[in-house]
C-alpha cells in the first residue's frame, strides 16, 4: 500500500496541530493558578502556531517580509517555551533570550532574503536555529530534574530533542541539495521533517500538561501531608510513616525512638507577644529541631505546641543524648522576632523500643508519661521513658505534683 503525502495538506494539518495544542495549553494555563511555566508554553505554542501559518500563506504578505515575520515569530515562541521550562523548574527567566533569537533570526533571514537571496541558506539557517532553540529546550528539560517529576520531564526533553535532530536532519538536507529548491515544494525528505515535527509537536505539548499535572499531584499529596503553619508532617502522616518506619525496625530488629515534645508555657508567650509572634516562634523553634535531625527521621506536628519525632536506629541512650540537644538548640538563646526577644524552652519524652517495644501507640503513651513527668519535674528538660511497671506507679505522684505546679504557675 503506498501513501500519497502532499505538502500543502501536511502544512496545514500541522498547524491545525498546533492550533489545537496552543488551545489545550491556553485551558490548561487558564485553570493553573500559580503554576509556573504553563502561560509561557500557550504563549510560545501561539507564536509558533502564528508563525507556522504565516509561513504558509506567505502570499498574504509581501513574500519576503512573511517568511522573516513567519521565522521570527516561531524563534521567538521557541524562545518562551524555553522560559517556561525555567519557571517550572523556579530558574531566573532571562527575557532577553526569546528577544534575541527573534531579531537575530529576522535578520538573518532578511540578509539572505535580500542582499543574497539564497533559498538553501535560508531553509537551512533558520532550521540551524530552530534546532539549537530545541536543543536548549531538551537540555533544561533533561538535566538536574527533580526526582519525582523526572518521568514526565524526560518524556518532553526526549520528544524536544528528537525534533532538534529532524531539524538538524533538514538544516544539512537542504545544503546537501536533498530538499526542493522551492520552499513548499513536495519531497519526501519535506513529507518526513513535517511529520516528525507534527508528531513532536503533539507529544511536547502533552508532555508538559504531563509536567504540570504531576506537579499539580506532588502539590497536592504534600498539602495533606503537611501541617500549614510549620510544614512538619501532619498527625495523620506522621502516624502513618511513623508505623512504616516502626515496622521496618521490627522486621530488622534495629532499634528506635519516640520522641514528644512540648514547648513549655506557650499560653504565656502567645498573651505576652501575640498570636501571629506565637506562630513565628513555633516555626523557628521547629528550624531549631530540624537542625539536629538526620534526613530519615520523622518530625510532626501532634497538636498545638506539640511535636513528635522518629528517630530510627537509636538507642534510649544515643536517643537522649539527640533529645539533649534539640532541648538546648531551642533554649539557647531567645528568639528575636519582630523586635521582641522572646524566651522559649521545651520538655520532652523519650521512647525506646528497645524498652517498649515496637509497637506506635505503645511508644506514644510511653514518651507522652515521660513528656508529662518533664513538665511535672519543672519543664525545660529531657526525660526517658521508665520501664513500663515502674511508670505506672508513678504517674498518680506525678499527676499530684503536677496539678500543683500548674496551680502555682497560675
Ligand atoms: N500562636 C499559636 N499558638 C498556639 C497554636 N497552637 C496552640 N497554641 C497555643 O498554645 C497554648 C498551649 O497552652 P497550654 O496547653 O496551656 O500549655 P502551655 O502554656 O504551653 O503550658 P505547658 O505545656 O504546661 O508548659 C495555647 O494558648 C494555645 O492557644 C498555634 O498554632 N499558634
Amino acid at each position: 500500500m503506498s501513501v500519497e503525502l502532499d505538502i500543502t495538506t501536511l502544512a496545514i494539518t500541522l498547524s491545525l496541530v498546533t492550533l489545537s495544542m496552543t488551545l489545550l495549553l491556553c485551558m490548561a494555563a487558564w485553570h493553573a493558578d500559580n503554576q509556573q511555566g504553563l502561560r509561557h508554553w500557550a504563549l510560545g505554542n501561539s507564536a509558533l502556531m502564528l508563525g507556522l501559518l504565516l509561513n504558509i500563506n506567505q502570499d498574504y504578505l509581501h513574500h519576503g517580509l512573511s517568511v522573516i515575520l513567519a521565522n521570527g515569530l516561531m524563534a521567538g515562541g521557541l524562545g518562551i517555551i524555553w522560559l517556561g521550562i525555567r519557571a517550572f523548574k523556579g530558574l531566573s527567566q532571562p527575557r532577553a533570550v526569546p528577544i534575541a533569537s527573534a531579531l537575530l533570526m529576522m535578520l538573518l533571514l532578511w540578509l539572505l532574503r535580500f542582499p543574497i537571496d539564497s533559498l538553501v541558506a535560508r531553509v537551512s539557517i533558520s532550521s540551524l536555529g530552530f534546532a539549537l532553540l530545541c536543543l536548549l529546550c531538551s537540555r533544561e528539560l533533561l538535566i538536574k530534574v527533580e526526582p519525582p517529576l523526572r518521568g514526565a520531564y524526560w518524556f518532553t526533553g526526549i520528544l524536544t530533542l528528537l525534533c532538534c535532530f529532524g531539524l538538524m536532519v533538514r538544516a544539512i538536507a537542504s545544503l546537501n541539495d536533498a530538499m526542493p529548491a522551492q520552499p513548499m515544494a513536495d519531497s519526501p525528505l519535506q513529507h518526513l521533517t513535517l511529520l516528525a515535527v507534527m508528531v513532536a509537536q503533539i507529544g511536547i505539548a502533552g508532555g508538559f500538561i504531563l509536567m504540570s499535572h504531576y506537579r499539580s499531584t506532588l502539590n497536592l499529596r504534600r498539602l495533606s501531608e503537611r501541617d500549614a503553619l510549620t510544614g512538619t508532617l501532619n498527625r495523620r502522616s506522621f502516624s502513618q510513616q511513623a508505623q512504616a518506619q516502626l515496622e521496618h525496625a521490627s522486621q530488622t530488629q534495629q532499634p528506635i525512638t519516640l520522641i514528644m515534645l512540648d514547648a513549655d508555657h506557650f499560653k504565656r508567650v502567645n498573651d505576652q507577644f501575640g498570636h501571629q509572634i506565637g506562630d513565628a516562634v513555633l516555626c523557628h523553634m521547629v528550624a531549631r529541631i530540624r537542625q539536629q535531625l538526620r534526613s530519615d527521621d520523622l518530625l510532626g506536628r501532634f497538636g498545638g505546641e506539640e511535636f513528635t519525632l522518629i528517630l530510627p536506629g537509636l538507642n534510649t541512650h544515643s536517643a537522649g543524648q539527640v533529645a539533649e540537644r534539640i532541648r538546648r538548640s531551642v533554649g539557647l538563646q531567645p528568639q528575636e522576632l519582630a523586635d521582641h526577644e522572646v524566651p522559649l524552652s521545651i520538655s520532652l519524652g523519650v521512647a525506646c523500643s528497645e524498652h517498649h517495644g515496637y509497637a506506635f501507640e505503645t511508644l506514644l503513651a510511653a514518651a507522652d508519661a515521660a513528656l508529662y513527668r518533664a513538665k511535672a519535674m519543672g519543664r525545660n528538660r529531657v526525660e526517658l521513658a521508665r520501664h513500663p511497671s515502674t511508670d505506672q506507679e508513678d504517674q498518680m505522684a506525678l499527676r499530684l505534683l503536677s496539678q500543683f505546679r500548674h496551680n502555682l504557675d497560675v
